[in-house]
């Protein structure tokens, strides 16, 4: 086969192969070079076989819950039953991956790859060269471990899913989506966890009220969470890893993970050979139609800092598609992205949260806060909260925070009124489905309370 190609994309996670096969589906020659797994971060150690682990990790909370229905439950795990499961469900999506790839004609090469010029792709192992009109930079980002003395003895969320057995107790530092996550899932497996966090609540940037209701829920479940302290160092300590605090203290674990940010995979990949520019945070940085300050070269997903989630991905592998070849310019809207962690309780959220809301002028919000039905017949006190934030007398549909069960399935149906511009007066013309979590966001009456000139009034 010529190594000549009309598009060289180089990773084969979501934004890679989306684009690759809408390019090859337009009828260009196109070819993926892939170092590890067909499907990328998403489908071999990110979402999909987090949210697995979500799911094992939920029985805790059912269990708990059962006898008050009449069920009386004696339940074990087997960590090892849960990893071979999930390793069978990812390679199937995997094959499905790369068939999806091959059917339009995509050539999927093994190989890590480099770029050598503004049309030149350098293959490392096959120690040969493609020629590319477009290459499409999709190599996604990686795990970042702050650079501590004994840093080795810790594991990232790349290695949490495969652990040879659970470790009976562990250290997680960082207050991310992936530490919250991961905490959740650690804890409901039965691992003693800890979370370690410089901030003063996990989650920063989300609406409070989501952080607070987290805060708790995770606290409910067990977990401790250590505020306005870092790992400062790691050592061996018999079987376990005694980890230092910044505050002086030592405590042994029996793991730590690091669930420190990811960093854009820009090192080593040559990008300055074609003059591919990167932005402050060390992204690539693009255009509103992905295009890098070399014309011929593209990058999606996250090695370009936007949003780091796959559906935002693949819509820029789409939208790259349509742009460069179907003749069809389009860009990305990355205002209104919804986005859900997958803790327990879960949140799903869209839109301003209320401390943005309030700096846009004045504007309503509705709160509603109450135990979730499955629980009412225990003794669980956890409450569920839906917010919604609205502009002042009925006005558009601004925000909407849930946090509970079913929150994320929630917020992506609200992401298509709210796409819609939907006016509170929109959500309320719908009749109520009983009984349901949701209706609460169709049956608010009067504002908890409001913003007038940037003051909270009311509530
Ligand atoms: C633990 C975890 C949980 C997550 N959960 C969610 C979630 O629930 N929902 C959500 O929306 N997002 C989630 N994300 C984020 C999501 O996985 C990413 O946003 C998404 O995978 C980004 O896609 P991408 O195409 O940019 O990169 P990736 O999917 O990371 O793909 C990049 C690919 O490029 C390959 N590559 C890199 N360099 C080279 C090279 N030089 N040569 C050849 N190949 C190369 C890599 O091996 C990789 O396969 C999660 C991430 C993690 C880590
Ligand atoms: N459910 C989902 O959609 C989902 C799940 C997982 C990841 N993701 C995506 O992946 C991205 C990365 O997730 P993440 O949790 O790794 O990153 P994050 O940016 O959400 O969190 C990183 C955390 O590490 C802390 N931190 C950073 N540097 C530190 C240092 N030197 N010392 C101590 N703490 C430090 C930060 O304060 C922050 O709390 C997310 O932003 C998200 O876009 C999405």
């Amino acid at each position: 086969m010529s190594d000549t190609y009309d598009l060289v994309v180089i990773g084969a996670g979501s934004g890679g192969v989306r684009a690759a096969r809408m390019a090859a589906t337009y009828g260009a020659k196109v070819a993926v070079v892939e170092e590890f797994r067909v499907g990328g971060t998403c489908v071999i150690r990110g979402c999909v076989p987090k949210k697995l682990y979500v799911y094992a990790s939920r029985f805790n909370d059912l269990f708990d819950v059962a006898s008050s229905f009449g069920w009386q439950v004696d339940a074990s795990f087997d960590w090892p039953t849960l990893v071979a499961a999930k390793e069978k469900e990812i390679t199937r999506l995997e094959h499905a991956y790369t068939s999806n790839l091959e059917k339009p004609g995509v050539e999927i090469i093994r190989d890590r790859a480099l770029v050598t010029g503004p049309n030149t792709v350098h293959l490392v192992a096959g120690n040969r060269d493609l020629i590319a009109k477009y290459i499409l930079v999709a190599t996604g980002a990686a795990p970042f471990v702050p650079p501590i003395p004994g840093y080795q003895l810790g594991i990232t969320s790349n290695e949490a899913f495969d652990l040879p057995a659970l470790p009976h107790s562990i250290l997680i530092e960082g207050g991310g989506y992936i530490a919250v996550e991961f905490a959740t899932i650690f804890a409901g497996l039965g691992v003693d966890t800890t979370i370690i966090y410089r901030g003063d609540c996990i989650l920063r940037g989300f609406d409070e009220d989501m952080r607070r209701g987290l805060e708790a829920g995770l606290i409910d479940r067990g977990i401790k969470l250590i505020y306005q302290t870092t790992i400062k160092s790691l050592a061996r300590h018999g079987d376990d890893i005694a980890a230092t605090f910044s505050d002086g203290v030592t405590a042994p674990y029996g793991a730590v993970m690091f669930a420190t940010g990811r960093n854009p995979n820009v090192r080593g990949l040559g990008l300055e050979t074609a003059g591919v520019k990167l932005t402050p945070a060390g992204a690539i940085a693009v255009d509103a139609y992905s295009q890098t300050s070399c014309p011929s070269i593209y990058a999606v997903g996250d090695v370009t800092g936007r949003a780091a989630l796959t559906p935002v991905a693949i819509r820029e592998g789409w939208y790259f598609a349509e742009t460069v070849f179907n003749n069809n310019k389009i860009a990305v809207d990355h205002s209104q992205i919804p986005t859900a962690v997958f803790a327990e309780p879960e949140i799903g959220v869209i839109g301003l949260t209320e401390a943005e809301a309030a700096t846009h002028g004045d504007v309503d919000i509705y709160l509603a806060r109450f135990r979730p039905m499955m629980n009412t017949l225990s003794t669980r006190t956890e409450r569920m909260v839906l917010k919604l934030i609205t502009e002042k007398d009925g006005g558009k549909v601004l925000g909407c925070h849930i946090l509970g069960p079913g929150a994320a399935e929630m917020i992506q149906l609200i992401a298509i009124p709210m796409g819609m511009t939907a006016t509170k007066a929109d959500f309320d013309r719908a009749i109520a489905l009983h009984p349901s979590a949701a209706e609460e966001l169709v049956t608010f009456k009067a504002p908890t309370y409001v913003y007038r000139d940037g003051q909270k009034v009311g509530g």
